[in-house]
């Protein structure tokens, strides 16, 4: 069988369309939104990522602020510039781009963000009120992953959806956000025994592992829908999943690719809630 590929740069597109015509409504509303992005040190691949945030900010309309760091920064030095972003009227989005180095404490890091500029979604007051169902800052790989989803039709209520992986950005909050859509969730870790026997089962099967092409066509279930949110470089060092792409769409009914699948979701939803933030800024505004 012959399988649908799930076209996340095209569908990232749409929705960036959309954001475009927000944006500018806001700008002739006399304010334009603003994203600010902390990186510390020089991991290349982390600076792949910030370009990429960066390029598609600017194109969406918004102001870009990157702030660069050396990997020697100390973690009060790093958190007085996470309290200049909160001060800062002219910023409605903070990112900072993890891993950070050993010697500072993530989740501090993390707490120390104003909720109300968290769009990554991860300080854990967003957090919870994602697990409760509340409005708030959906994070952005999992948000991303529902929007593929929704706007590619693949039918949720009811479904077994197993997603492999646990980690607080993809894995944990994905299965909250199944569950909340009527899914049968399972999660799988390194410390599930018999993986195979789980992923057979599923009808939407998530991959965020971290290891190149681990999940083979053997571990689906024929007609399987399979999203690959995995990074990773293959022994040639071009970019490539925790799928392996070739067997694995032999018997899925649709398959997110990489590049081209989860990623440029991920950096649009992170678009998308800084929109959101702007926006509920100038409405709490208007309303005192
Ligand atoms: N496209 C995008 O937008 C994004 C892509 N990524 C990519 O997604 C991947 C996952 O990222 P992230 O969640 O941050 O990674 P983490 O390393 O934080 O988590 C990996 C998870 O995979 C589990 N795992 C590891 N080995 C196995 C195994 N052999 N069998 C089953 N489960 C296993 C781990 O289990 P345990 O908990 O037991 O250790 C852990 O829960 C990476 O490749 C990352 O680069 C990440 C964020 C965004
Ligand atoms: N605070 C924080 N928030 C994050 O959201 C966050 C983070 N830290 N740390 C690292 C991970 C990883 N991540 C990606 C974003 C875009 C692509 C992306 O654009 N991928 C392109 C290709 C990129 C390339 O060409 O290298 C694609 O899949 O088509 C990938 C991965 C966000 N993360």
């Amino acid at each position: 069988m012959s399988s649908k590929k799930i076209d996340g740069k095209a569908i990232g597109q749409e929705i960036r369309e959309e954001l475009k015509e927000q944006v500018a409504s806001l700008v002739k509303q006399g304010y334009q939104p603003g994203l600010a992005v902390i990186l510390v040190g020089e991991n290349p691949a982390s600076q792949t990522y910030v370009k990429n945030k960066e390029k598609s900010s600017i194109e969406a309309g918004m102001k870009s602020e990157l702030i660069k760091l050396p990997d020697t920064v100390s973690e009060e030095d790093l958190l007085k510039e996470v309290e200049k972003l909160n001060q800062d009227d002219s910023i409605d989005g903070i990112l900072v781009q993890l891993p950070l180095p050993k010697h500072i404490d993530e989740n501090k890091v993390i707490r120390a963000i104003s909720p109300e500029k968290d769009v990554d979604g991860f300080h854990p007051m967003n957090v919870g009120k994602m697990l409760i169902g509340q409005q708030t800052f959906l994070p952005c790989t999992p948000y991303g992953i529902m929007q593929l989803l929704e706007r590619s039709g693949v039918e949720i209520a009811g479904k077994h959806a197993v997603i492999i992986g646990r980690s607080n950005i993809v894995g944990k909050p994905m299965g909250q956000l199944l569950l909340q859509k009527d899914a049968t969730v399972t999660y799988c870790h390194s410390r599930t025994n018999d993986l195979k026997s789980f992923t057979k089962q599923a009808d939407i099967l998530i991959v965020a592992i971290g290891m190149a092409k681990f999940i083979t066509g053997d571990y689906i279930k024929e007609g399987a829908v399979v999203i690959d949110v995995g990074m990773n470089r293959d022994e040639n060092g071009k970019l490539c999943g925790d799928v392996d792409y070739a067997s694995a769409e032999q018997v899925a009914s649709a398959i997110t690719p990489v590049p081209g699948g989860v990623g440029p979701m991920t950096i649009t939803m992170l678009l998308k809630n800084t929109v959101e933030s702007a926006e509920n800024k100038l409405n709490s505004r208007t309303k005192n």
